[in-house]
């Protein structure tokens, strides 16, 4: 098997974020749409040990100044029980303040906590959430808009895994969205990760969506667990298979995601002569709108899990489509670290909140890492250690608070 490493040509994640900054955000303005849904107990006891009621600040415009700020903080609100306020809402970005899928998100959370939030309409660039306890039921939100169904995710799954019993989140929007996790990357790479820590989600896709129309529709069940578990992911090992998702929906013809899958598995070989490739090409049906994307996921021998993903747009050929997502995949392997570039920031409210020390190899750390960094050591007790290992590759330390959902007995 040859894992060598291929030349370096990794592009600072954040230039390649500015690259793609015209498409600021898949929410073009129309409006969200939250349907609480019913939740058939009432919750006798907190989610958690901590009841500090007094309200913290949080500066949202800080390092990356995203929507990320915002939804790690409302998630550690809704977890930990404590009142916040988040001001310099997406400061950050070009158009700051609350889009229609960060204020969808932070509603769905409220609603599946019981809490109350202030300042939630779009544009509004500080809001308060006050939590209450976290219930599980049948919630549904909808972005109205392409806004990323991933993110609405990102937000509410953490709390869940602290509810009263499963739950079911019905979700609207964009399935396959720029600047956010495709729900491929969030099934197949991000999942198996969460899964180490103890956090469990289902995912069924009802209908794709795809930028400007959205309209995509996914069933998530989360599992609530009594606790989350610290993860060592030290060791890359050497890679084991690659596979993926080569799609295309709408007008275009299945020849698109056929060249697409041909061009990303010729430079993977070229690279890795002796992997598996095994990319599936798929004309989706249950979709609303025209969109193309590639997914691809390299799985190690020690049970890592790495990305390279890229969509398609007018204009853009299929073959510059599965160029990238390979060449992605091939840098996030040649860091050596045990998890991809986007996946690195996404596991730090979990590291903060499991049980004991995680250790985590990864490459250059990223804004995006740093701030989720910067946010939980605001909200938490955790110890974070971050060791640049050699130039590109990092360790990531946590002594996390070992957070207990009182709601469930021992899982
Ligand atoms: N191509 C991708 N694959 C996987 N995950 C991605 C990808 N692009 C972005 N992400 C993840 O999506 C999240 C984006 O967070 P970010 O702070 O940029 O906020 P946002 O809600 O997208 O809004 P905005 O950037 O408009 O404020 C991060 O967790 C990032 O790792």
């Amino acid at each position: 098997m040859n894992n060598a490493a291929p030349k370096p040509q990794r592009q600072p994640r954040e230039n390649r974020r500015n690259r793609a900054a015209m498409a600021e955000d898949q929410d073009s303005g129309a409006a969200s749409n939250i349907i609480p849904g019913t939740s058939p107990e009432p919750v006798l006891k907190a989610a958690n040990s901590i009841q500090d009621t007094s309200i913290v600040d949080i500066d949202g415009g800080a390092l990356e100044g995203g929507g990320q700020v915002l939804r790690n903080t409302v998630s550690f609100s809704c977890l930990l029980h404590r009142p916040v306020r988040v001001y310099n809402v997406r400061a950050g970005r070009s158009k700051p303040g609350l889009r229609p899928q960060h204020l969808t998100g932070i509603m769905l959370t409220r609603d599946v906590c019981q809490g109350r939030l202030e300042g939630g309409s779009v544009g509004s660039t500080e809001i308060q959430f006050h939590p209450g306890n976290i219930q599980h039921g049948d919630y549904t939100a909808d972005t109205g808009t392409a806004g990323s169904i991933c993110l609405l995710l990102q937000v509410a799954i953490p709390c869940l895994v602290y509810a009263d019993g499963p739950t079911n989140l019905t979700l609207k929007g964009g399935t396959n969205a720029d600047m956010a996790p495709q729900l491929d990357h969030m099934t197949m790479v991000f999942r198996p990760i969460a899964e180490k820590f103890g956090m469990k989600f289902d995912c069924r896709v009802i209908r794709r969506g795809y930028y400007p129309k959205g309209g995509g529709e996914v069933v998530v069940t989360c599992h609530p667990t009594k606790q989350l578990s610290a993860v060592t992911m030290t060791d890359r090992g050497d890679i084991k298979q690659i596979y993926g998702l080569s799609f295309v929906a709408g007008v275009l013809p299945v020849r698109v995601a056929h060249i697409m899958a041909k061009v990303a598995e010729s430079i993977i070989h070229k690279e890795y002569k002796d992997v598996p490739v095994n990319i599936d090409v798929v004309k989706e049906v249950a979709a609303v709108g025209t969109g193309t994307g590639i997914v691809l996921v390299a799985e190690t021998t020690t049970g890592c899990y790495l990305g390279g993903t890229a969509l398609g747009k007018k204009g853009k050929q299929a073959e510059q489509v599965g160029q990238e997502a390979a060449e992605e995949l091939i840098n996030n392997l040649y860091h050596g670290g045990c998890v991809d570039d986007y996946v690195q920031d996404q596991i730090i409210l979990l590291m903060a909140l499991a049980k004991g020390k995680s250790t985590v190899r990864i490459g250059a750390l990223s804004l995006h890492t740093e701030t989720a960094i910067h946010v939980a050591k605001q909200l938490t007790e955790a110890k974070f250690k971050i060791t640049e290992i050699n130039k590109g590759a990092t360790l990531i330390e946590c002594d996390g608070i070992g957070l207990v959902n009182s709601q469930v007995g021992s899982s």
